[in-house]
């Protein structure tokens, strides 16, 4: 069975005394909401701005949430040199980071990262011990146009040369349910992770789905058998918001 991982990405929000701000009230939240018992075999992971990583890597053991982990948002290929405004794997390792997310849409969108990027940034990754999310998924236009399937084939098997499928997490998320509150439809992403799956020589991967989760669908994308978690935009920036769709049912 792959591992539920219930994911934030905060993307470019939250200062530092913002970011310690939510993990004083989020434990709270988690405890009020469901047992221990019932979240215990979750990964909960929230990936950060690069700034918020290091303060939080010593602020999140104190919070005896042992399934809890700090995550980053991209990382680059290289061991180190001169790339203004990267960070790199051992930066990350250094400090205790496990989780990156790789090859997001705003990424892939904003600032110019293509397959052939996402894949040397994946084996970065991996080579140093950390666990990749790989984002794909369609646009509007390529749904439109019947070429989803296409299009998420293409990515995968660009993006996935030479990519250990025992040290990864994929990330279903179509780039028109992102932020829009316009969320896939539960059966459909249900549908689509299922035909990720099936290309996929680890049938075992978490794969989960992104795009406006929130506190009032995460039930329904949860209750769908090929889900094994989400990946989850500003739903994740409030503490008890974020804590109830950790606590699905
Ligand atoms: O991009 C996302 C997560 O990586 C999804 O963002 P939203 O949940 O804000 O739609």
């Amino acid at each position: 069975m792959p591992k539920i991982v219930i994911a934030g990405n905060w993307k470019m929000y939250k200062t530092q005394s913002e970011a310690k701000a939510f993990f004083s009230e989020f434990p709270a939240h988690l405890k009020a909401t469901a047992s221990q018992a019932a979240i215990a075999d979750q990964q909960i992971l929230i990936c950060v701005p690069y700034t918020n990583l290091a303060i939080l890597q010593t602020l999140v053991p104190s919070l005896g949430q042992n399934n809890l982990s700090i995550g980053a948002q991209n990382v680059h290929w290289a061991e180190n040199g001169a790339f203004t405004g990267e960070i790199s794997a051992p930066m990350l390792v250094e400090l205790g980071i496990k989780y990156v997310i790789i090859g997001h849409s705003e990424r892939r969108q904003f600032f110019g990262e293509t397959d052939e990027t996402v894949n040397k940034r994946l084996k970065s990754a991996q080579a140093h011990g950390l666990t990749p999310i790989l984002c794909v998924g369609e646009s509007k236009q390529q749904r439109d146009a019947n070429e989803t399937e296409s299009w998420i084939f293409s990515q995968l098997a660009a993006d996935l040369v030479d990519v250990d499928q025992n040290n990864l997490i994929i990330a279903y998320e179509p780039i028109w349910a992102i932020g829009t509150g316009d969320t896939c439809e539960a059966t459909e992403a249900n549908r689509v992770i299922g035909l990720i799956r099936s290309k996929l020589s680890n049938r075992d991967i978490t794969i989960q789905y992104g795009g406006s989760v929130k506190s009032d669908n995460i039930d329904e994308i949860m209750a769908q058998p090929e889900i094994n978690g989400v990946l989850v935009g500003g739903a994740s920036l409030d503490p008890a918001g974020f804590a109830r769709i950790v606590n699905y049912r």
